[in-house]
């Protein structure tokens, strides 16, 4: 029994196509980070005393100036009914103690207020940013490490460069979301202990003063939702801008052989004037809202003046009260632009959040046994088709009705059109994708009841397209497999042939592939990756089209190393060149993902069927190729 494929929140929508309008989602998503910000929870808490502490600090210091300084040492006028948080006591106190002008003993204080203010200001951002460094890592982490074990199904839908920019680019908006929420909380607290403060010494005044706030925020919250969507704009064609870029370069030569420049500029031009235009319109809105919100602080600072200097005439408060407010219109204003500022960050991080938790939730997995039946210490390799129907998930069917037993320690050959369904064959006896139950079998076990990764450990695959991991050639053949000594890659090495050419390389085995082998020629390449295979032993070997870009020199060697490595071995080889599987012992062609026949190079040639044409068409081909190619060169 297996248990079921698990189905996917998003049905079958792509974690990169969930739209962010989901009400709530996001303040649900933010709340799923706890999760990953929770070890770091004391680190938080620090950074919060911190902010706590350099609020308090600021708060001070404008009382140490208005109370102290203004109504107490210049206006004498010391009013017990208003609070001054000790700071008249403080400063007698240490004019007492230094001797000195309170004056001085009150610079002194003030500048001790300020020292701590930057200094606890310091220490909560670095103790914050850190914090969401660290959790932010960990959650990089966790998506990798979930993003690796998704299906071969996934990635058909979804391209490899969508969830690589994704997990760079979206823990880059949270990153910026974090740092963001953190500089408003350490706003915010000087602006709640500033409201209180101004509450305790005038409330009436300040209560006058909360219209104006209001009508700021208005403001704020009209421009942030008018600039949003341009903002939206910009990202969008930012980032169709980076893909043109991308796509066009990365295939530079192939759009040159095809005259292609003319139209890819055109392409790259619509999406630059779409992009100039959005910018256009942010730089005209930014260049009208920053004004405003500086004369709205003056407006504000005009406000104080008239309200808070009728007050101080009716004697309802101080002179040093009106100085108090003044200095803490800068702390009331300052949280609400920041939030307004804060507000594109937390639009690109609510669709970062969407898109990161829909790939975490996406469950999709292939469907792995309860309890898998192990697979045999010596496996015969005997693998067997029943009636095997196969479709992708675009719902066509690839392989139809298809019934074959490859015998153990057969070499067998798969033949067929291009998109018959040799490649989608062997992918599924390495069980990148489910079959239906008691469809293929490996030694008389039904593939589905195995587990994957046991599969994966006893058949070898050389794939069209190998790929070499940055590393040195030894990390490359052993692929951190640690069973495989280097005297088993040196051994592999040498069957294959390749030894010579590796211990010319500069470091030999510890020479580095740069920049995924770039440092090493087709063939080259070719060889390591059937060295890799060689050295891992499998007791089934699949090749797919593995000898098609080796020179007729390597290839030779490569033939005759493989006579070696598939005696008593089963092995399966889709060779696209009919030539290169005459030896086969059997040779099973397809034509739509159905089997049309099956026998050896002298049966099918004898038989006058499809590998008949299939070969004589290809063998007319190449004469063709041969004399075109001597043409071109006696021209
Ligand atoms: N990942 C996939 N998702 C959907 N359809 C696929 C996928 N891979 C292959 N196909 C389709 O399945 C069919 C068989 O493809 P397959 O690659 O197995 O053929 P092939 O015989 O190996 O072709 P070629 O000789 O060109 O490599 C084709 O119609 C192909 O379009």
């Amino acid at each position: 029994m297996t248990s079921s494929k698990t189905s996917n929140i998003f049905g079958r929508l792509d974690p990169f196509e969930v739209s962010i309008n989901k009400p709530n989602s996001f303040v649900s998503n933010v709340w799923r980070l706890r999760h990953w910000m929770a070890p770091y929870r004391w680190r938080i808490a620090l950074a919060l005393l911190f902010a706590m502490l350099s609020a308090t600090s600021a708060v001070l210091i404008p009382v140490v100036v208005s109370r102290v300084v203004v109504d107490g040492i210049l206006m004498h006028n010391y009013r017990t009914d208003l609070p001054d948080y000790g700071q008249t006591a403080l400063i007698q106190w240490l004019a007492t103690t230094l001797n000195t002008e309170q004056i001085i003993a009150a610079a002194l204080v003030g500048l001790l207020w300020v020292l701590l203010w930057s200094g606890f200001g310091y220490a909560f951002r670095s103790q914050l940013s850190y914090a969401a460094l660290l959790g932010l890592s960990d959650l990089r982490r966790d998506l990798f490490a979930h993003v690796e074990h998704l299906p071969s199904a996934f990635y058909d839908r979804v391209m490899v460069g969508q969830v690589l920019t994704r997990i760079a680019n979206d823990i880059e908006s949270l990153s910026e979301l974090l740092t963001g929420v953190g500089a408003l909380a350490g706003e915010l607290i000087p602006l709640i202990v500033a409201v209180s403060v101004m509450l305790s010494l005038d409330a009436m005044l300040a209560v006058k003063l909360s219209p104006l706030m209001l009508f700021v925020a208005g403001v704020i919250v009209i421009f942030r939702l008018y600039s949003s969507s341009i903002y939206q704009v910009i990202r969008a064609t930012l980032s169709r801008l980076n893909e043109h870029l991308h796509e066009h370069l990365s295939g530079i030569e192939i759009v040159q052989m095809s005259g292609r420049e003319a139209l890819s500029f055109q392409q790259y031009s619509a999406i630059n004037q779409a992009n100039k235009v959005a910018e256009t319109k942010a730089i005209m809105a930014e260049t009208v809202y920053n004004p405003i919100i500086d004369n709205i602080s003056y407006l504000a600072i005009a406000s104080i003046l008239w309200l808070g200097g009728q007050h101080v005439l009716n004697q309802t408060t101080t002179l040093g009260s009106v100085v108090l407010f003044l200095q803490f219109s800068d702390m009331l204003f300052r949280p609400i632009v920041a939030l307004g500022d804060q507000a594109n960050a937390v639009f690109r991080a609510a669709a970062a959040c969407e898109r990161i938790f829909g790939l975490l939730d996406w469950k999709e997995s292939l469907s792995v046994p309860l309890q898998p039946i192990p697979l045999p210490e010596g496996l015969e390799g005997r693998i067997e088709f029943r009636d095997l129907n196969f479709c992708y998930e675009n719902g066509e069917t690839v392989i139809r009705h298809f019934n074959f037993t490859v015998a153990p320690g057969e070499n067998i050959a798969i033949v067929g059109p291009t998109g018959s369904g040799k490649t989608t064959l062997t992918r599924l006896i390495c069980r990148f994708y489910d079959v239906p139950e008691n469809s293929l079998f490996i030694d008389g076990i039904d593939i589905m009841q195995i587990d994957p990764a046991q599969i994966r450990k006893r058949v070898g695959i050389i794939f069209q397209d190998f790929h070499l991991f940055p590393g040195t050639v030894y990390d490359n053949i052993a692929l951190g497999n640690p069973t495989i000594t280097r005297e088993d890659a040196r051994k592999a090495a040498e069957l294959i042939q390749t030894l010579d050419f590796i211990e010319a390389l500069p470091l030999g085995f510890d020479t580095v592939l740069e920049d995924r082998g770039q440092n090493l020629s087709q063939g080259q390449r070719q060889l390591l990756a059937f060295t890799r295979v060689i050295a891992l032993n499998p007791e089934i070997l699949i090749l797919d089209e593995a000898t098609a870009s080796i020179d007729p020199e390597t290839e030779a060697a490569i033939q005759a190393a493989l006579v070696k490595v598939t005696a008593n071995r089963t092995s399966i080889t889709i060779a696209h060149r009919l030539q290169t599987i005459r030896r086969a012992d059997r040779i099973v062609v397809l034509n739509h993902g159905q089997l049309v026949e099956v026998g050896n190079h002298k049966e099918l040639m004898l038989r006058n069927g499809f590998y008949k044409t299939l070969y004589e068409a290809q063998l007319y081909k190449r004469r063709r190729e041969n004399t075109s190619s001597r043409l071109t060169q006696d021209v």
